[in-house]
């Protein structure tokens, strides 16, 4: 089966916990796209909810499917976010931002009741950081933010190469936000919470891909059929 197929089913059994009245946090991915298609189809069932995108190109994807939608301006609280990763360990601390909707992600996960993650099973790893940390900077005093990065790095047990990531047109590629992402190839990750922690307070970082403690559960589809995860 393709990966695509994979994708599909980990957000049909998603699906599956949404109830009618709900209020949706809508992520961002080729994984969470398949999650609004088919919540669409639902919608268009009669099925009652409101979503809110996490990117503006969830949002386009979202009035495509007929999904209604609402902000974070006017509701406060959300009771489930489905979303992708491009990492999860055992204790579903994510690595998230490899299309780079990391803030808005965070910030909608953050006032969700419960996130499940879905993903197909080669997102599941033991350690995180073999998948390049994404993190969302200001571009004014970059360097000087490189270089706290760094020392956050190092007093995390981390250490690598950090990349501006670029956009197809061989600019800096901007975020939803209007900032730029440095994408850091840290190898492993041993101590997540503590990086996360460490990066949190640095001032030229908006915000970083560790997702720590809020997935709830996760979904993973493989080969061998579908494995739900709950967060211990
Ligand atoms: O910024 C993007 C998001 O964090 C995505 O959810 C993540 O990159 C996983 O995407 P995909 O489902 O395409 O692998």
């Amino acid at each position: 089966m393709d990966m695509d197929a994979l994708k599909r089913q980990a957000a049909a059994r998603a699906l599956e916990e949404v109830r009618d009245g709900m209020k949706l946090g809508l992520g961002t991915g080729s994984t969470a796209k398949h999650f609004v298609e088919l919540l669409g189809e639902k919608v268009r069932t009669g099925l009652k909810v409101v979503g809110v995108p996490t990117s503006e190109v969830t949002r386009a994807d979202a009035i495509r499917c007929g999904v209604p939608l609402t902000t974070l301006d006017d509701i406060d609280h959300l009771d489930l976010t489905v979303d992708g990763a491009d990492e999860i360990d055992p204790a579903l601390n994510l690595i998230k931002g490899g299309g780079g909707a990391l803030l808005r992600e965070k910030i909608v996960a953050a006032a969700s009741d419960r996130m499940i993650v879905i993903a197909d099973e080669s997102k599941w790893v033991e350690v995180l950081g073999r998948f390049p940390l994404p993190v969302e900077v200001i571009p004014f005093g970059l360097a000087a933010t490189r270089a706290a990065m760094d020392r956050a790095f190092a007093q995390s047990g981390a250490s690598g190469e950090m990349v501006i990531r670029q956009g197809k047109d061989g600019h800096a590629f901007v975020t939803d936000g209007g900032h730029w992402i440095i994408d850091a190839h840290l190898g492993r990750i041993g101590d997540a919470p503590r990086l996360a922690a460490l990066l949190s307070v640095i001032p030229g970082v908006v915000e970083h891909g560790l997702f720590i403690g809020l997935g709830t559960s996760a979904v993973l589809a493989g080969a061998q059929g579908i494995r739900v995860v709950e967060r211990r």
